[in-house]
This record gives C-alpha cells, structure tokens and sequence, in this order.
C-alpha cells in the first residue's frame, strides 16, 4: 500500500478542507459526493477560502450509488445525522484492508463503524478545524486551527497505519498519529461539549458569555460536567487539555463551534451524538448533569422543529 488510495467521503467543511489540502499535496484522493454536491463541484471546482485564501482545486469525484472499487483509506467526514445513509453509500469501497479514519465529533459513530466494518478496520480520529461551507457552496476556513490526529483504537495496530502516516504528513496541516487516540476523541468530546454547550444554552459566543456577570462561572460548570463524565467513564482529559478547553470557554475572543453555526443557521444538529450520548452515559454512571440535560433537551426541540 504505497501509494494509498484515500477516498474521502463528503466534501464539506472538514472533509473538503483536509481532502483539499491532500489534494493539493498531490495525494490520490477522490470524493464521495451526494448529486448536488457534485453539481456544484464540477462547476465551481472544489475551493477553500477566506484568511487570505482563494484555491481552486478539480478533485477526482465519485457520485454516491456508482462506488464500484475499494480503497485504501476512507476519511470519513459527514455530520453525525448522516451517518447511517453513508456508511450504506461508501461499504462499497471497504474491502479486506481498508481502513476508516472518521472526523466525527463525539463517540457514538465507532459503535456503528465497527457493528459494519469489524473492530480492526475502523481508526479513532480527531480533525481539528474552524472551516464552513459558505453560501457559495465553498469551504470557508474561519480560523487559523487546523490538525488532525489519529491512531489505532487497540493494539496490535495494524501494519498499514504507517502508511496512513505517510500519506497524512507533511500535507500542508499539521498530522500526527497518536497512541492513545480514544483518550483524545474523549479529550476532544468534552472540548466541544463545553463550547458547544455554553454556546447552544447562552445563544452566545463564548466571548458574549464570559462579557456578562456570572457568564464566567457558567461556562466553568459546563466544562465541569463534561469532565466528570469522561472521567467516571475511565477517561480523564489530562490536565494540559482540561486547562486548554477551561481557557478556550473563558477566553472573549473565542468564537463558535460548529454546532453553534448549525443551530444559528436553522440547521439539525448533532445534538444526540454530542449531548445526548453524554447525558445517558453520565446517568448511567450516577452523575447528576443538569447543564448538560438542558443542552439536550434545547437542542431536541430544535431539531424537532427543523425537522
Ligand atoms: N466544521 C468544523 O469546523 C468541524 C466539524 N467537525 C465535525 O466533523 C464532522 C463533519 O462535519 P462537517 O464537515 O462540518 O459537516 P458538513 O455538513 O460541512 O459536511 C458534511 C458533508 O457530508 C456530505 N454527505 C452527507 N451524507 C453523505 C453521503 N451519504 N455521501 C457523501 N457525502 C455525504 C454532505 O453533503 P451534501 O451536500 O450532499 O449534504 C456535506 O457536504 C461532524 O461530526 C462535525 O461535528 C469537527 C471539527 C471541526
Ligand atoms: C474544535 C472545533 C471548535 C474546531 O475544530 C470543532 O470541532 C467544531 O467546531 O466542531
């Protein structure tokens, strides 16, 4: 597996950003696009903007239904609310040796990544980046945080993780392979529980929180809550990343998440994946999370009433 065959499947804000970067780095990436958004792909070609930023890329696309070959590596970045169709849409391409590497925020997708593809194929991630897709159909980068690790979930890993390496490094983002990936996927949930959190129940930036009295506090106990959980689950953030997300909520010049510009933008959200799953966990370990709860139950409403 030298030349590793990477399919990427969805070309939206994290999954046409990192697959743009590798295409950019002359890796053999195709995208897995639904009809609409390979329309739009082949007119205006795939581009990343904003920060100063306007590249034109004309990536190799495959239309969902027309898979007829595997791959090597599949990144898997949809939202946590289209995973289902797309684990149907991209089996095609997981043969024998295929890996998946998923960009999902939260836990829940592992569980139904592993019940399709088998326990040995499917990597923990974490993509890190501030991107959108923008009005144009673009993917507008935001912020300047860009990385992505990943990383066997148990050992042994397998023999081919070191050719995802190579395929992954020194693409233009900083990549790194990390051996204690479940550890950070936890880090990482907690992370966007906490902002997302503080975001969803405030309708606020965290900037907009932390400016007003008590607004501080509040997001100190969201980010208390998270913490407990991944830490009664037999996952504590270690202290460098608990201090990093207790200074990301309290810090003004922080925007949103991704979640946050879901539910601004009328949007579903990955309410269940990231709020619900740590609600039901946390009761399930006798932890009383009430922030959290009405984080859930907030965004239940919401994607009830967007349908
Ligand atoms: N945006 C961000 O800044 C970050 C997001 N994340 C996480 O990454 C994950 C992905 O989010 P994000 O990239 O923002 O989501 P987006 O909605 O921007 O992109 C998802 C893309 O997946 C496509 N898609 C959905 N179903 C399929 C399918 N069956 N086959 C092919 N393509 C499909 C959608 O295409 P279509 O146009 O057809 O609907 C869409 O373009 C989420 O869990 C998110 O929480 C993590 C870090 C940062
Ligand atoms: C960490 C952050 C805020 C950016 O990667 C994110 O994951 C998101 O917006 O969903």
């Amino acid at each position: 597996m030298n030349d590793l065959r990477i399919l990427v499947v969805g070309a939206g804000a994290t999954g046409g950003y990192f697959g743009g970067r590798l295409l950019q780095a002359a890796r053999d990436v195709t995208f897995l696009v639904r009809p609409g958004r390979a329309k739009l792909l082949r007119a205006r070609g795939l581009r990343i903007v904003g920060l100063g930023e306007e590249t034109v890329l004309h990536p190799p696309i495959v239309e969902t239904g027309a898979l007829d070959e595997t791959y090597d590596l599949v990144l898997l970045a949809v939202k946590a609310t289209a995973l289902t169709g797309a684990i149907d849409d991209f089996a095609p391409a997981v043969g024998t040796e295929t890996l998946v590497l998923p960009f999902l925020n939260g836990m829940a997708h592992i569980d139904s990544l592993v019940a399709r593809f088998g326990e040995a194929a499917v990597l923990g991630g974490v993509a890190k980046v501030v991107t959108t897709v923008d009005d144009d159909g673009d993917i507008r980068r935001l912020g300047p945080l860009q990385n992505l690790t990943y990383g066997a979930r148990a050992e042994p890993a397998p023999p081919r993780l070191s050719d995802v390496d190579a395929a992954l490094t020194g693409a233009g983002f900083p990549a790194a392979r990390d051996d204690a990936i479940t550890g950070a996927m936890w880090a990482k949930w907690v992370f966007i529980a906490s902002i997302g959190g503080v975001n969803a129940l405030m309708r606020g930036t965290t900037g907009d929180v932390v400016a007003v009295p008590g607004g501080a506090a509040f997001a100190e106990a969201v980010v208390a809550e998270a913490a407990a959980v991944a830490e009664a689950a037999g996952h504590p953030v270690p202290a460098a990343d608990l201090e990093a997300t207790r200074r990301t909520v309290s810090d003004p010049g922080t925007g949103g998440s991704s979640l946050y510009r879901d539910l601004l933008g009328g949007h579903p959200v990955e309410g269940e994946q990231i709020f619900g799953d740590l609600t039901a966990r946390a009761r399930e370990l006798g932890l009383s999370v009430p922030l959290l709860d009405l984080v859930t139950l907030q965004l239940r409403v919401h994607n009830h009433r967007t349908g």
